[in-house]
């Protein structure tokens, strides 16, 4: 879709405000008109003595009442179109918001969170532009345009009109020379400017590391050059709307000479009054806001052009992952992978990240997902929650397919704990109670207690009610796992994905949480609502447990079986474990 059918059904869509604000500047337009008419009539009518003193001060009155009036219409068509043109602001942002948050992580790895924001902010910003200061400014000029050559033709003379006229062809083409270039400016404007927000983003979100590296002098170099970059750009889009006032400038006075030369010959001839000369001038000085109109017109929707085509192909790029299920019952049964083959985009050919995966989980069952770092493991996580389509094979949970369910079916069936763990920016119960929005107190704290985080929480200055996140105090890496881990036992769904998640706490803490999940689990057994899991580890000890352990090498199950079991088949499982056994007991000497 391009700016101009966005605009128009934009536009359709708010149309009593668009006709509201057009018929309040029909009347702006037409007391423009008439004032320099009955400016000529006073100064005919002073000339021959026909006007006099009191009918000189209500000719002045009318002209002030005609003035306050033009000025109160103007000031409210304008609020009125600002008013709606913001609304347009608003619906593109919440369809780019509501995009972005059904992509998948293929979309994100193509995109940078500056730029994002950028078209969220700044780009929005300039097509927003469009349909109110170019609307604005379109609308009032066109009309004053039309309106006022309309009385300068039929009102006043004809030939000085046409006159008059000439240059402008040659104020036409240079407009269009110039907002051919305004539009490439703009859109290097614009790229520049989400270069400098990439940057920033990317500088505040890696502070800690910049510091740590004393690389700060280097980024603050980066920063400088990528500013003055967008300096220029921005510069080279002001010189050449800059270049519209010359032209308009020389158009006018260009047709002011013609006209008065012309007009000079027809008063000399006494075929026209210098009252009508004198009117016809001042309609010629109410061209210059049309010209200038145009101008700032032109540069607007050139700008928001260059902006609209940044922005469209974000909200028409297709959803990473296709959400066409239609199943909304909770997936109950076996979990069964089959085959599962998956390559990231750009890996090489003969490179799987998962190759040709079979294995089945029963409902209550919990699966240990063990590897060498790269082996597949948070892949094989990320297939399950369709973050990612597998190229080969096939994922059923129950009797259906995986894709046969709806996403949210899905994910509210599966908790998460990923390897990174991310606060928002709220006090500790919310981020708790983000994985189910009501929970009471009582649940929150139940839910830490399971995650091994209770006491620690009741530490902090104001316990549960603790800012964290950016605007608060900063958690310490195994604590940010474990309010992850509290907030994904809370929502007690049917399949828990740990993806390392126990990384960051000790050993011991590491065996309470795993003591509180063999609870869940025996205590969701027997109320007939089961729970499985799958919990992906570098660390032996957390998958020790599981009643199936699975080793990845290369995107392949290399081994796979019990503990027991593949301790017996003395394999990698089994000189992990005496390697991280050995580990254990010299950290604990
Ligand atoms: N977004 C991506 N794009 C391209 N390749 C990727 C991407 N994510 C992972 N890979 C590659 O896929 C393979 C498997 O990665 P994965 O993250 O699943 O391994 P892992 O076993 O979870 O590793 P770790 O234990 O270090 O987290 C690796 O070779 C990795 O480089």
């Amino acid at each position: 879709m391009s700016l101009s059918r966005l605009l128009a059904g934009f536009v359709r869509q708010h149309w009593p405000a668009y006709a509201a604000a057009a018929a309040m500047l029909t009347g702006v337009a037409l007391i423009s008109i008439w004032i320099p008419r009955q400016i000529g009539a006073m100064i005919d009518g002073l000339a021959a003595h026909t006007l006099d003193a009191h009918g000189l001060m209500k000719q002045l009155g009318l002209l002030l009442l005609l003035g306050v009036g033009n000025y109160l219409l103007r000031a409210r068509w304008r609020m009125t179109l600002y008013a709606v043109a913001y609304q347009l602001g608003v619906q593109l942002r919440t369809r780019f918001y509501a995009r972005l948050t059904r992509q998948g992580p293929a979309f994100y790895q193509n995109q940078s969170t500056g730029d994002l924001m950028a078209l969220a902010t700044n780009d929005i910003d300039a097509i927003e532009m469009t349909a109110g200061e170019a609307m604005l400014a379109g609308f009032d000029g066109a009309l004053t345009l039309v309106t006022v050559l309309g009385i300068m033709m039929l009102g006043v003379d004809w030939r000085l009109a046409c006159i008059a006229l000439l240059p402008f062809p040659l104020m036409g083409w240079a407009f269009w020379h110039i907002s051919n270039h305004i539009h490439t400016a703009s859109a290097d404007s614009l790229k520049r400017f989400a270069a400098l927000n990439g940057h920033v983003q990317e500088t505040l979100s890696g502070v800690r590391t910049l510091r740590a590296l004393g690389l700060e002098q280097r980024s603050a170099k980066q920063f400088s050059e990528l500013a003055a970059h967008a300096q220029k750009a921005s510069l080279s889009a002001q010189v050449w709307e800059a270049a519209y006032e010359p032209a308009v400038g020389l158009t006018l006075t260009a047709a002011t000479g013609l006209t008065l030369g012309l007009g000079g010959y027809l008063v000399w001839q006494g075929e026209l009054t210098i009252g009508a000369l004198t009117s016809f001038s001042m309609y010629l000085g109410q061209l210059i806001w049309p010209m200038f109109a145009a101008g700032w017109v032109l540069s607007l929707i050139e700008r928001g052009r260059a902006a609209y085509a940044r922005l469209q192909p974000m909200l028409d790029a297709p959803l990473a992952i296709a959400d066409q299920g239609k199943i909304e019952q909770a997936p109950k049964g076996d979990l069964l992978l089959d085959g599962v083959t998956y390559a990231y985009p750009g890996q090489a050919a003969n490179v799987h990240a998962l190759h040709d995966i079979r294995l089945r989980l029963k409902p209550g069952q919990t699966l240990g997902l063990v590897g060498a770092t790269g082996s597949g493991k948070s892949t094989l996580l990320r297939v399950l929650l369709r973050q990612l389509t597998p190229q080969r094979g096939h994922v059923q949970w129950g009797s259906h397919a995986l894709s046969d369910y709806t996403l949210r079916t899905l994910r509210s069936a599966i908790s998460w704990v990923p390897q990174e763990s991310f606060l928002f920016s709220a006090s500790i119960a919310d981020n708790i109670a983000l994985a189910k929005p009501g929970a009471t107190r009582a649940e929150i704290e139940h839910a830490a207690a399971l995650a091994a985080i209770h006491d620690d929480i009741l530490l902090f200055p104001q316990g549960y009610d603790t800012e964290v996140g950016e605007k608060g105090i900063a958690l310490s890496g195994g604590q940010r796992q474990r309010v992850a881990i509290a907030r994904a036992l809370l929502a007690n769904n049917a399949l828990l994905l740990l993806d390392d998640a126990l990384s960051a706490v000790d050993t011991g803490t590491e065996t309470r949480i795993l003591e509180h999940l063999e609870a869940l689990r025996v205590a969701g057994h027997q109320t007939g609502a089961d729970r499985s899991a799958i919990i992906a580890s570098h660390r032996l000890s957390a998958v020790v447990h599981a009643d199936q352990i699975i080793v990845l090498r290369d995107g392949r199950i290399v081994e796979t079986g019990n503990h027991a079991e593949l301790l017996l088949l003395d394999g990698w499982y089994a000189s992990q474990w005496r390697y991280q056994q050995l580990e254990a007991s010299i950290e604990a000497s």
